[in-house]
């Protein structure tokens, strides 16, 4: 079984059957790349923090009014937050989006499986501050396409990589923000190592690094700055938590007040 091989197979018959949305002048977008880049004194790193009510590998989380998760993590420290709007593996959806971004004032950053450059035009049109695209499944052509149609509509495009040789494609497609996923997204196998040891390599020549997936705690937090990240993209570890918001403060030694 390929899960990502899967989903990516179901996201192109679905973009195939659904006319194009068409797009609109947006509002200027909020600059999901300068709040990854900013320096908090005092916390070890910048926290993209993720609603999602429930994934593959995690199954239901226990939160599911994801506009009142977003408030908390804002309220805990977070430098952005990222919106699942894939629904069959998710139960997300764009709605899911347009209103985590009208109760927040952060970043916000479209998490799907895009698979075609009218689809970053249309997250635009809603929205969404940043996109993420997967090397791992998008041929070199397409995702050059994609990451210049996000330039041109002023989104930011974190181009996320399990491997160095993916990262290396995401770089030389013109990605400026790289992720680097811990987890196996055919396997679902995570191990916060990963990120560990591949974002030495491309800390010289990436703008922004981010570290995805299976971080816990605030050690996990530091070392993955000490690697080389500017962010990490954390969900399920504080979506376990009663208050997720007051979980990420409580990481990032900050004095919010979560929900
Ligand atoms: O999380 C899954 O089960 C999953 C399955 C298939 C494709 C993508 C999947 N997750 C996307 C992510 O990598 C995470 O949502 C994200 O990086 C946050 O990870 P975590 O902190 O472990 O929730």
């Amino acid at each position: 079984m390929n899960l990502l091989a899967d989903i990516f197979a179901r996201k192109r018959r679905e973009l195939a059957a659904r006319p194009p949305q068409g797009s609109r002048i947006r509002p200027p977008t909020r600059d999901f790349t300068a709040a990854l880049l900013q320096r908090h004194p005092g916390r070890a790193v910048n926290v993209i923090a993720e609603v999602k009510r429930k994934s593959p590998s995690g199954g239901p989380f226990p939160h599911q009014d994801l506009v009142q998760v977003a408030r908390g993590y804002e309220a805990g420290g977070a430098s952005a937050i990222s919106v699942l709007t894939d629904d069959v593996d998710f139960g997300g959806s764009l709605a899911d989006l347009e209103q985590v971004r009208a109760a927040v004032s952060l970043p916000v950053l479209r998490k799907d499986f895009l698979v075609a450059p009218r689809e970053v035009e249309e997250s635009a049109a809603i929205g969404a501050d940043a996109v993420l695209l997967i090397a791992d499944a998008l041929e070199d052509g397409l995702m050059r396409e994609m990451v210049a149609t996000a330039k041109a509509c002023g989104v930011a495009a974190l181009v996320e990589a399990h491997t160095e040789a993916h990262a290396e494609r995401a770089l030389a497609a013109g990605a400026e923000l790289v992720g680097i996923n811990n987890r196996d997204l055919a396997t679902l196998r995570t191990d916060i190592a990963t990120a560990l040891r591949v974002m030495p390599k491309l800390r010289e020549r990436a703008r922004v690094l981010v570290s995805e997936s299976g971080l816990k705690t605030a050690a996990d937090f530091a070392a993955a700055r000490a690697a080389g990240a500017d962010a990490v993209l954390v969900g399920e570890s504080l979506l376990r938590d009663a208050e997720p918001g007051r979980a990420l403060a409580r990481l990032l030694g900050v004095g919010g007040t979560g929900a």
